[in-house]
């Protein structure tokens, strides 16, 4: 049976992290982060939490190139370097410290997305610990996931973005909202540091699955995995492939309005109108 999440949520590494210093955490914003999990848990809502790795991860990815893979070519002082490259990511990734999240009484557990449980072919998933997540929904625990350097079955290596794995989880689960928690407040028509940039309130994902408005974005110079365009892409794959069954929110995480938009089953369009956060759905 496929299981019914309402909310799949991403604690965006802009949001807790400053990506531009080396893993360094934004004091105020993990206890925002619990705040929010905690009251969705307490509507009683079913829920899987993917935290960005932000400042934790994406420097040493960046540095050692480890999206690029294996080259076939590749000599053995090289390959030793990708090696350490590779270890030093993977535990920069785990440095968003574990303990901070059952310490917070509200029975989450976070699954490591290791190299034996998440394996992608050509940079997308293709193994994941379905039955673990299933399980630990079952016992009613909060699965908390997270993107990591990978395992690839062409490449070699390569960097799994949390995004991705939302994607993923929206393919085969019944998921009722996926919503992307960032230091700023949606989607802009550019990047939001540009004069005269505007939130977008909502963006249309036509059949084809493209969409109508021109959107500009920039990324973090350390970022490797594609900054607010792959959260736009992410996001119009999940509406496309789900027809429209999972709606997808881009919104701050110290937002008031995250906990409505993540848990209220069935806000209407006016309901949202005066939230800060954009919507994406189909046309
Ligand atoms: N058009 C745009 N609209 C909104 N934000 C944008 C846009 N272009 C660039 N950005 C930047 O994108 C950032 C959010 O995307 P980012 O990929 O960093 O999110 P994240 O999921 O929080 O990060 P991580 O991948 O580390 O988990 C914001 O800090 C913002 O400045
Ligand atoms: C950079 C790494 C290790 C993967 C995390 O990607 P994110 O979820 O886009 O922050």
């Amino acid at each position: 049976m496929v299981p019914t999440i309402d909310a799949i949520i991403k604690i965006g590494g802009s949001a807790i992290t400053e990506k531009d210093e080396l893993e360094t955490l934004k004091s105020s914003a993990l206890p925002k982060a619990f705040d929010v999990i905690r009251k969705c848990r307490e509507s009683g809502a079913t829920i899987i939490v993917v935290h960005g790795a932000g400042s934790f991860g994406h420097h040493h990815a960046k540095k050692f190139e480890i999206s690029k893979g294996i080259s076939s070519s590749i000599n053995e002082e090289a390959l030793k370097k990708k090696m350490m490259g590779f270890s030093l990511t993977r535990q920069s990734v785990q440095k968003v410290k574990s303990s901070h999240w059952y310490e917070q009484n509200i029975k989450c557990i976070k699954y490591h997305c290791s190299r034996i449980s998440w394996r992608t072919n050509k940079h997308e998933p293709v193994g994941w610990p379905r039955e673990t997540i299933c399980l630990l929904l079952k016992q009613n625990f909060v699965p908390v996931l997270h993107g990591d350097a990978c395992m690839d079955e062409s490449d070699g290596f390569s960097i799994l973005s949390g995004d991705t794995i939302i994607k993923t989880l929206c393919s085969h689960f019944d998921v009722r909202r996926a919503v992307f928690l960032t230091d700023v407040a949606g989607v802009y028509d550019r990047p939001p540091s540009e004069p005269d940039a505007q939130l977008l309130k909502s963006i249309f994902v036509k059949d084809d699955g493209t969409v109508d408005q021109v959107i500009g974005t920039s990324q973090s110079k350390n970022d490797v995995t594609g900054g607010m365009l792959l959260k736009l892409n992410t996001a119009t794959k999940i509406v496309s492939q789900t027809r429209g069954r999972c709606l997808v929110f881009v919104c701050a995480l110290d937002s008031c309005d995250s906990c409505n938009i993540i848990c209220s089953a069935e806000s209407t369009e006016a309901d949202l109108l005066n939230t800060q956060c954009t919507k994406i759905m189909m046309a």
